[in-house]
């Protein structure tokens, strides 16, 4: 029986630079092997609706072809299926394609990795009702994000204009109370960042020791900070030396409860998305090795 697969593209991660050529993935797959189709989105979040559509017609491989925002849409619609997720890297960050090693500036190397189908079993984050399989934050990423989104050009450049400006203009987040291991924290800190990998996309990271398979969680926390003390961070990041910065605060858990005590919404981040949260508690969990990924 020839092994369906199906590739949701996102025709606009990464800017649209790199481009997915569907006459060449057909050269890829061996007809008598795999059936191949492909769907393309159409507006944001149309890659959950596309997944759905995919399930129902039996695929047993989906592949994500976008950035860490359209890999969270479609993995999201896989958890408590056997459905095997394919990553197509050609968004911004990538951050999860560059922790697993899927090749990000080759489509045709990423294409080969779908081709072996080394599988892998992922852990996922999971923050009240979502899911997340790179990152999440409620601190200075969110007031980021919220900057780059604005920036029309996404690539690199602008991520750093984003980080540069948010600086400037994030006041640190109002008071949490924290439950993590058995520690009770109450801390209004400049970055609560919660991972699953190591990598914040473009090769960033805070944690390189982060694991996606070892059923653990890694909470960063960086207090407050005077402004020239994270310029710092930022440069020792670049060079990739940021565990010469002494201000972060490490824990390696599967649950965290997080408190807000100030009743006003605020943003929470996941995998680059920013959600409005209104709920003032926050828990977030590890599901085990709960997804198949090619890698
Ligand atoms: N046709 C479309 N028009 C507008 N937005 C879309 C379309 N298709 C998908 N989207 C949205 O594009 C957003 C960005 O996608 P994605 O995160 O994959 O790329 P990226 O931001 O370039 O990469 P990364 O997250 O790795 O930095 C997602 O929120 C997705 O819902």
């Amino acid at each position: 029986m020839k092994t369906k697969i199906c590739f949701i593209i996102n025709p606009i991660a990464g800017l649209g630079i790199q481009k997915i050529n569907r006459n060449e993935v057909l050269a890829i797959f061996n007809k008598n092997q795999f059936e191949v189709t492909f769907k393309e989105t159409e507006y944001c979040k149309h890659a959950r609706l596309l997944t759905q559509e995919a399930l129902k017609e039996n695929n047993s491989i989906i592949v994500a072809c976008g950035g860490d925002g359209t890999i969270n849409e479609i993995a999201g619609e896989l958890v408590g299926t056997q459905v095997i997720l394919g990553i197509v890297p050609i968004g911004s960050g990538n951050g999860l394609a560059k922790h697993l090693e899927i090749p990000t500036n080759n489509i045709y190397k990423a294409l080969q990795k779908i081709v072996t189908q080394h599988i892998e079993q992922i852990d996922i984050g999971k923050v009240n009702s979502y899911y997340f399989f790179s990152n999440m934050g409620i601190g200075f990423d969110t007031q980021v994000l919220k900057t780059y989104k604005r920036i029309k050009n996404r690539p690199m450049y602008s991520y750093i204009k984003a980080v540069v400006t948010s600086l400037f203009n994030y006041k640190n987040m109002p008071k949490i109370k924290v439950k993590v291991n058995d520690c009770n924290l109450l801390i209004n800190p400049f970055l609560f960042m919660i991972a699953n990998t190591n990598q914040l996309g473009y090769n960033l990271s805070l944690h390189r020791n982060a694991m996606i398979n070892d059923g653990q969680l890694d909470l960063i926390i960086i207090k407050k900070q005077p402004k020239y003390k994270l310029v710092w961070l930022g440069l020792l990041m670049i060079l990739k030396q940021e565990k010469y910065f002494n201000g972060i605060v490490h824990y390696v858990t599967k649950n965290i409860e997080v408190e807000q005590l100030i009743n006003t919404p605020y943003y929470l981040q996941k995998d680059g998305e920013l959600i409005k949260m209104e709920e003032s508690h926050i828990s977030v969990n590890i599901l085990d090795k709960a997804l198949n990924v090619i890698n």
